[in-house]
């Protein structure tokens, strides 16, 4: 039988929280499916949820963070300890030709839940027309606060991502869950529900033609893409590429939530385009893993992913403005990874590693091997995040698709 233990902060820290002063100090409680349980209020919409409890060691960007797709199904625990300070900004774009409709990351929350250790009540910020609270109700996300999140992530760091339950209000005082009855998000194709189900076209009078594969895309990608001058032809995750790719001066692949198993089909059509078309192809997080798997690599579960906007990664070769033997600093969001195999797959090459645990970040087409194909791990396009690896997207891909039109 499992000890359930109960964490709870002590009162004297309680009263020190801005949350504190809240008119919300509903009951809640987050109960992971290995035995333990954290208690403390709720904010935001107080409603009861199941998810992935994951952490990230993000300083700021809550805001970028939790609209981004690739955290769909997910109780996003923060590790920096005061989130919601700087408010919630505005989220739709100025009309202009570089629009693609949202300030942040998606036109609204993704994450399944947010655990905070202290919500801030009030913020400041010139950009900003709300609170966190405000922002989580209006979009009926749970967020749990006054809870150690430093113990949970020392927790989930241990075991692992773990499934999770937050009990809210009248919830909150019932027993957890049985192990059955936990959601597990990596049992479904997430993809399918965020990615775009019609093509859509940005930036029509650009000079190259992009076509991308929308797994959950970050509006950040489109944007990077957009403003180097593109066309972008954004398709549905699972489209017959194939079909129209003469179309096209070069594929990109986004990031997407969830298993990239469960898009497998999309790989399949992926390793024909790579033996029939020579143009170049660029991956991010789940787009990198879709072309890793088409190259005939491994995508295998890490036990607690990287997510944060300070992750080191070494590059192993070189590639226009990316020097082998440097670190950059890179930001991530992922659970899955591809397998640093020995030896690679003919015709392929390890990009960058991670300093931390030597996970694979990223892989290139060999010079030799007459193909232009990049996948990183990392957000290069870094919303939120360090701006070390920006180039990568435009030396690496939007350049040399000028050269071959
Ligand atoms: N940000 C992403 O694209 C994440 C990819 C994949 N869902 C993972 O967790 O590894």
């Amino acid at each position: 039988m499992t000890t359930r233990l109960i964490f709870r902060l002590p009162s004297k820290y309680r009263s020190l929280s801005t949350h504190a002063r809240s008119s919300t100090s509903i009951p809640a409680t987050l109960h992971l499916k290995t035995g333990q349980s954290f208690s403390g209020y709720s904010f935001g919409t107080p409603r009861s949820i199941f998810g992935e409890t994951v952490f990230s060691t993000s300083i700021t960007s809550y805001t970028e963070s939790m609209t981004d797709p690739s955290y769909r199904g997910q109780i996003l625990v923060f590790t920096t300890p005061l989130i919601g300070n700087y408010g919630v900004p505005h989220n739709i774009a100025p009309r202009d030709s570089h629009d693609v409709g949202v300030v942040l990351e998606s036109s609204g929350i993704q994450c399944a839940a947010v655990v905070v250790a202290d919500v801030a009540e009030k913020f400041s910020h010139y950009t900003a027309i709300e609170s966190l609270h405000t922002w989580c109700s209006r979009y009926n996300v749970p967020g749990l606060t006054g809870v150690d999140t430093r113990a949970i992530t020392r927790l989930l760091r241990d075991q692992g991502t773990t499934l999770g339950r937050l009990a809210v209000g009248d919830d909150a005082a019932l027993p957890p869950p049985k192990e059955d009855e936990y959601w597990d998000p990596s049992q479904e194709n997430l993809v399918d529900q965020i990615s775009t189900k019609e093509p859509y076209v940005l930036n029509p009078a650009g000079d190259v033609r992009i076509a991308v594969l929308d797994f959950g895309a970050k509006a950040n990608i489109l944007r990077a893409l957009v403003r180097r001058g593109a066309t972008v032809t954004v398709l549905p995750w699972n489209y017959d590429f194939n079909a129209i790719r003469n179309g096209f001066d070069g594929l990109f692949l986004t990031n997407g939530p969830g298993d990239p198993q469960q898009c497998w089909s999309a790989a399949h059509k992926l390793r024909v385009t790579l033996d029939e078309w020579q143009k170049p192809i660029f991956g991010i997080c789940m787009g990198h893993q879709i072309i890793g798997m088409a190259a005939g690599l491994d995508a295998y579960r890490m036990t607690f992913g990287n997510r944060g906007h300070n992750q080191p990664v070494l590059a192993l070769a070189s590639s226009r403005s990316i020097r082998a033997g440097r670190v950059y600093v890179t930001s991530q969001n992922h659970q899955y990874a591809l397998r640093l195999q020995e030896p690679f797959p003919e015709g392929w090459e390890p990009f960058f590693i991670n300093c931390n645990d030597s996970s694979v970040e990223g892989i290139k087409s060999t010079s030799d091997s007459g193909r232009r194909v990049f996948g990183v791990q990392f957000h290069p396009e870094s919303a939120g995040g360090p701006l070390d690896t920006m180039e990568v997207l435009y030396y690496s891909f939007v350049l040399p698709l000028r050269s071959h039109t």
